[in-house]
């Protein structure tokens, strides 16, 4: 039976206030409107943003809402004017947007998209500023545009990548945001050229996706930096060349690495979320030409300071948001790739759960022992 037009209950990860223990909830999904597409989502990866958002901490964290954003789905229906996705297409949600329209679009100089940004940000859809979501006819807010968490989400249609079929939704569901953001920090934001040294610090999914991205752009040194020592050994797996745990010396961080590189690193990047560390990272950079790009979330009132000297004397500090890659675009282009065995995405996957057990894995996550954590959303999806 068609649920084109109809509202659909299924289950979803409510997050009712901060730092509260998830709850699922039978919950209303309303049909997508205009220029909207309503997906059925298959497979939802964690990423420490929405483990970030939920904990209060994000300026833009809206209670209760259905957070999530590294998934895959099916399209189940689309709204009037809809032309690029039709039901039973297989997409990556993305929560950067990409019109092709807007400003930040057609500059050719940023993958940062204007179109929904206002209404994503405060967690509604654009054409009437309300939510999809409801429980017993109490709006639920949406979350970063995608709000996968959810058995079924609607979305802008701006954000949603169709992709290859062939491709298997429960693996690819990680390049709606942490594999791409490592890859493209280095390809497209930093440009790292063969044979530079490198620095990463944080070797979590995005640190290690930045070694992968670095080891293919012919680095020759990818310097490892992480408070955990376990991390060395996956590391290495993806292209990490040396290892320094900051605890093992009295030196501060930037010192031990200047000091290995004969006066700094070509690249670093900083994949925490810890503003000390984003100093650390610009502070360990070759003077004249040193670059270091910011790719953790930090929370709500931290800055980020150091001696201007540091930029006058030729260091450059930048930032990316999924990896500067324009979502639509490029994540098909990306699935291909994983297609072709030229990027890992299956390595980077430790742990599969199913959505009931969504609190049980953010405790896992938060434990460090572990990359990806993968939860199947539908129990007819069988074993993985
Ligand atoms: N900019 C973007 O578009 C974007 C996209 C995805 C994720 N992120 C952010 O990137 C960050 C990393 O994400 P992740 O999923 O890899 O996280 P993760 O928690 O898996 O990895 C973080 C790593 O940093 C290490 N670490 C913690 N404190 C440290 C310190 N003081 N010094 C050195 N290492 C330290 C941890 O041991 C861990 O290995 C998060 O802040 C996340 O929100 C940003
Ligand atoms: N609302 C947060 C923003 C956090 C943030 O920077 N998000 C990244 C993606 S993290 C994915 O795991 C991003 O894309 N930023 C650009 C944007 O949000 O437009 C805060 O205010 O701290
Ligand atoms: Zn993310
Ligand atoms: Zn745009």
């Amino acid at each position: 039976m068609s649920t084109q037009g109809q509202v659909i209950t299924c289950k979803a990860a409510v997050a009712w206030e901060p730092n509260k223990p998830l709850v699922i909830e039978d919950v209303e999904v309303a049909p997508p409107q205009a220029g909207e597409v309503r997906i059925k989502i298959l497979y939802v990866a964690l990423c420490h943003t929405d483990a970030y958002t939920w904990s209060g901490k994000d300026p833009e964290g809206l209670f209760p809402c259905i957070l999530g954003h590294e998934a895959s789905g099916i399209v189940e229906s689309v709204g009037e004017g809809v032309t690029e996705v039709q039901p039973g297409d297989h997409v990556i949600p993305c929560y950067q947007a990409e019109c092709r329209e807007c400003k930040f679009c057609k500059s050719g100089k940023t993958n940062l998209c204007g179109k929904v940004r206002s209404a994503t940000g405060v967690g509604l859809m654009l054409s009437d500023m309300k939510s999809r979501f409801s429980i017993k006819g109490k709006p639920i807010y949406h979350f970063m545009g995608t709000s996968t968490f959810s058995q079924y989400t609607v979305v802008h249609d701006v954000s949603v990548a169709k992709v290859n079929e062939q491709a298997p939704l429960e693996k690819i569901c990680l390049l709606g945001c942490g594999v791409p953001t490592g890859l493209g920090a280095v390809w497209n934001t930093a440009k790292v050229e063969a044979g530079s040294i490198v620095a990463i610090f944080g070797l979590g999914t995005v640190g290690l996706a930045v070694a992968e991205g670095a080891k293919a752009a012919g680095a020759s040194r990818i310097i490892g930096i992480d408070i955990d020592s376990n991390k060395f050994a996956t590391a290495k797996n993806f292209g990490v060349t040396e290892f320094v745990n900051p605890k093992d010396s009295d030196k501060p961080i930037q010192q031990v690495i200047v000091d290995m590189t004969d006066g700094g690193v070509d690249y670093s990047f900083e994949c925490v979320g810890n503003v000390s560390l984003m100093r650390a990272a610009l502070e360990c950079c070759h003077k004249g030409w040193g670059t270091s790009v910011i790719v953790g979330v930090a929370a709500s009132g931290q800055e980020i300071s150091t001696r201007p000297f540091q930029l006058v004397t030729g260091r450059v500090w930048k930032g990316t948001a999924f990896g500067g890659f324009k979502s639509r675009s490029q994540v098909p282009w990306l699935v291909e790739k994983y297609m072709k065995k030229e990027i890992k995405v299956d390595e980077y996957i430790t742990h599969n759960m199913t959505l009931d057990q969504i609190n049980e894995a953010f405790h896992l996550m938060h434990g460090g022992k572990c990359l990806r954590i993968v939860l199947k959303m539908h129990a007819e999806l069988g074993n993985l």
